[in-house]
């Protein structure tokens, strides 16, 4: 496909996410009709359409109009790209550009457009965040670096980024959190390297990697991860001590790999999609939450979120939290952690626990901004008194 063809391919998917469908179901979509594309064409494709969508407000804005095309022509126009070489209207190339899309829109976009958040997320971000509002909301913008979390159970920082190397994978040390790495160059091959085959490293993001090293932890403890969804935090902590570590999730089907995971990784992990009244030294509540501190991973999650959603979360939220509380030894600790920024999920979540419980005292609370440093992340460590 040439570059101006695979503008016109991530137009029509971009055109189908705004009719309604998630952005993946989108590309899948895209991807099935056209076995004629290659690798590149699809990474080149994937790359249009994750870029548009998270600057789905002020894409359309600069472009003109509110669809593909209107957020394609905005997008290149914000990344300085020579429109006319690409919209010829030659081959698959897409139609020339009229008269009003060349002129743009001459208006000036409101905050929440300039920022790229629906009118209320942008409101609660100011509310919730005060001056760090805008760089947290501008993060979302662009895409995420990828973070790798080296395993100390099979080896070095040093022998990961020799053996990232050899597959032609460029990382360097991450200064958040001691054993994150973020690549540089070949991201897209961690998954089918040495590195990662052999369990040396893990692809972790590095704000969920610097939440689980503040957890203080001893060998001999007993681990239940609550909401354990692929085990990416079990394992985590697993490497960090010898613990005896259970990993539960409503979805049995989502804790599919954590048996695979934890065999390379060479740690243990029992999987129970049933609890008992078992409890343990530390219960790890990573809770279903809006996301919002990952949206530039999963940018549908900040144009489909409602508030009526984020009250839905927030009560599903509290809800686990005494669940899971319940499963916490006597003197033992509750960590609570989401990925995102708002603080309905977060320090009201905390407040409200500690006023409902007595018996409880917070130890630590922590919160990650998305940024350079790795995604937006909140954790609150709670121990039990009684
Ligand atoms: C943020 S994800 C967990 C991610 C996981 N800890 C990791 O590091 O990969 C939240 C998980 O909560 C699970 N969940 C939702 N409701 C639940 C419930 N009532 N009990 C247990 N797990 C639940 C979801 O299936 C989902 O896997």
């Amino acid at each position: 496909m040439t570059p101006a063809a695979r503008v016109a391919a991530a137009i029509g998917v971009l055109d189908d996410c705004l009719s309604g469908t998630p952005v993946e179901k989108a590309l899948l979509r895209w991807s099935r009709g056209s076995r004629f594309a290659g690798s590149k064409d699809r990474a080149a494709v994937r790359d249009h359409v994750f870029d548009g969508w998270r600057r789905r407000r002020s894409a359309a804005h600069d472009g003109g109009r509110d669809t593909g095309r209107g957020i394609l022509i905005g997008l290149l126009r914000q990344q300085g790209v020579d429109l006319d070489t690409l919209f010829t209207g030659q081959g698959h190339a897409p139609a020339p550009l009229d008269p009003d899309e060349k002129a743009g829109r001459g208006d000036t976009p409101t905050a929440a457009t300039r920022v790229d958040l629906p009118d209320w997320l942008w409101d609660r971000f100011q509310a919730d965040l005060g001056p760090e509002a805008e760089t947290a909301a501008l993060a979302l913008r662009d895409r995420a670096p990828v973070f790798l979390r080296v395993n100390p159970r099979r080896g070095s920082g040093a022998a990961a980024l020799r053996a990232l190397a050899e597959d032609g994978i460029e990382a360097v040390a991450h200064p958040l959190v001691e054993g994150a790495l973020r690549v540089v160059r070949g991201a897209r091959a961690v998954s089918r390297g040495r590195a990662y085959a052999e369990g040396l490293v893990e692809l972790q993001d590095a704000a969920s990697q610097a939440a689980m090293a503040r957890l203080p932890l001893r060998d001999g403890q007993s681990l239940l991860d609550f909401c354990a969804g692929g085990g990416g935090k079990a394992l985590a902590l697993a490497a960090r001590a010898r613990l005896d570590v259970t990993a539960h999730d409503i979805s049995a089907a989502r804790m599919r790999d954590i048996p695979p995971r934890a065999d390379r990784a060479g740690v243990r992990i029992s999987v129970a999609p049933h609890l008992d009244d078992q409890r343990a030294d530390l219960v790890l509540l990573d809770a279903p939450c809006s996301g919002s501190g990952t949206w530039r991973r999963d940018p549908d999650g900040k144009w489909r979120l409602t508030p009526d959603r984020l009250a839905e979360l927030a009560r599903l939220q509290a809800e686990l939290i005494d669940r899971a509380a319940r499963h916490v030894a006597p003197g033992g600790s509750l960590a609570y952690a989401t990925c995102s920024v708002l603080a309905e999920e977060n320090a009201a979540q905390v407040a409200a626990f500690l006023a409902r419980a007595p018996g409880w005292a917070l130890r630590d609370k922590m919160q990650w901004l998305p940024g350079a440093d790795g995604d937006g992340f909140f954790l609150a460590r709670f121990d039990r008194s009684g």
